[in-house]
């Protein structure tokens, strides 16, 4: 197989940032994607339509000539976020999920919520009116083990929630384990879940390689091989419930190499050219079409894209660094080949 032919997809988790950090990444993921579901874990974050709308149009104006990519704008969970707003962010059109970022997990989480009684009546609002609730799903708590923060989380967190709310459409955000495949595939059809490349093709040991590997520290932190192998055996399965969400998370290469670096990887100069190699890999190149462009938009209730793509077996050579604002952002893969390239690029 020489090429790989698939309707035009779309990226379901992404990291944009804001003002010229954002307009040297947005055009890597422009030319491969449709559409891409924009994180709003800005600094300050995005809580209101209001500042969903403004964020949006921001990107608009950024894209490249003749691009026709439509950022989907979602909002932070806070404490603040009323019943009303999230009836708004539905009406508007534009916003498509509210994010939950537990306080303390991840980049710019520190405006985030620190459990989810106090915002029982916006979820509730959520699940009446059918807006996806997008959970980056890890506990906080210091005492568990920062390779268990998913697991616990499926416990703590989503059976109450779901118990609670059980019609309520959730995205299980950038999985890493088996506990979290599992669950999603046992769970409803209002459950679903992105999975990023990193998480496909690397484990663990990809932070210690010959040293430590600050360019490969996402969170949730990569997992042990069978936790990645039960990744690839889902996507492979051909489940409706698993889609494409990159979580290009691109930080300044100097955040990154330093003492307390930065969690995130970028990916977006090749999401799909690493894509097709975890699918190949896993044996099922047939199954990466419905997860990079059928199984995104119906969960969401939006229309499949029209148009395809193609991808090509030709070896280049991933450069070192991309701009990135003033700085660079080193991409995953750097100064390595990767063996499928976009056609047209
Ligand atoms: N995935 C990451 O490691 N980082 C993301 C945040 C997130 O998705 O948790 C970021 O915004 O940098
Ligand atoms: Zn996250
Ligand atoms: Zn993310």
């Amino acid at each position: 197989m020489n090429s790989l032919t698939i309707t035009r997809p779309d990226d379901w988790h992404l990291h944009l940032r804001d003002g010229a950090l954002m307009a040297s990444v947005l055009p890597h993921t422009a030319r491969e994607f449709a559409r891409a579901i924009v994180m709003p874990n800005l600094k300050p974050p995005v809580t209101t339509v209001a500042l969903a709308a403004e964020y949006r149009q921001r990107i608009l104006t950024a894209l490249p000539e003749g691009s026709d990519f439509q950022p989907l704008m979602t909002l932070y969970l806070t404490s603040g976020l009323t019943p009303d707003e999230v009836v708004r962010a539905r009406d508007s059109g534009f916003v498509q999920g509210v994010k939950l970022y537990p306080a303390g997990a991840t980049t710019n989480s520190e405006a985030g919520v620190a459990g989810l009684d106090g915002v029982m009546p916006t979820l509730e609002r959520m699940a009446e009116i059918g807006l996806p609730f997008l959970v980056h799903g890890e506990v906080t708590d210091p005492a568990v083990d920062v390779f268990d923060r998913e697991a616990a989380f499926i416990e703590c967190v989503m059976v109450p929630l779901l118990q609670r709310l059980p019609t309520l459409k959730v995205v299980f955000e950038h999985i890493t384990t088996r506990q979290a495949a599992q669950f999603v595939l046992e769970a409803g059809d209002n459950v679903g879940a992105t999975v990023t490349p990193q998480h496909l093709l690397m484990n663990r040991n990809a932070l210690f390689q010959g040293g430590i590997r600050p360019h490969h520290y996402c969170l949730p932190v990569l997992k042990r091989e069978e936790h990645r192998r039960a990744l690839m055996t889902a996507v492979a399965s051909g489940s409706r419930k698993f889609f494409l969400g990159t979580d290009s998370a691109p930080h300044a290469q100097h955040t990154k190499e330093t003492a307390c670096g930065c969690a995130g990887i970028y990916s977006a100069h090749a999401a799909l050219a690493f894509y097709a190699e975890a699918f190949e890999a896993a044996g099922a190149p047939d199954k990466l079409e419905a997860f990079a462009s059928f199984n995104g938009p119906d969960f969401y209730g939006l229309p499949r894209n029209t148009g395809t793509v193609t991808l090509v077996r030709e070896s280049w050579a991933v450069p070192t660094s991309y701009p990135f604002g003033e700085h660079d952002v080193v991409p995953l893969r750097a100064g390595e080949s990767l063996s499928w390239r976009l056609a047209g690029q």
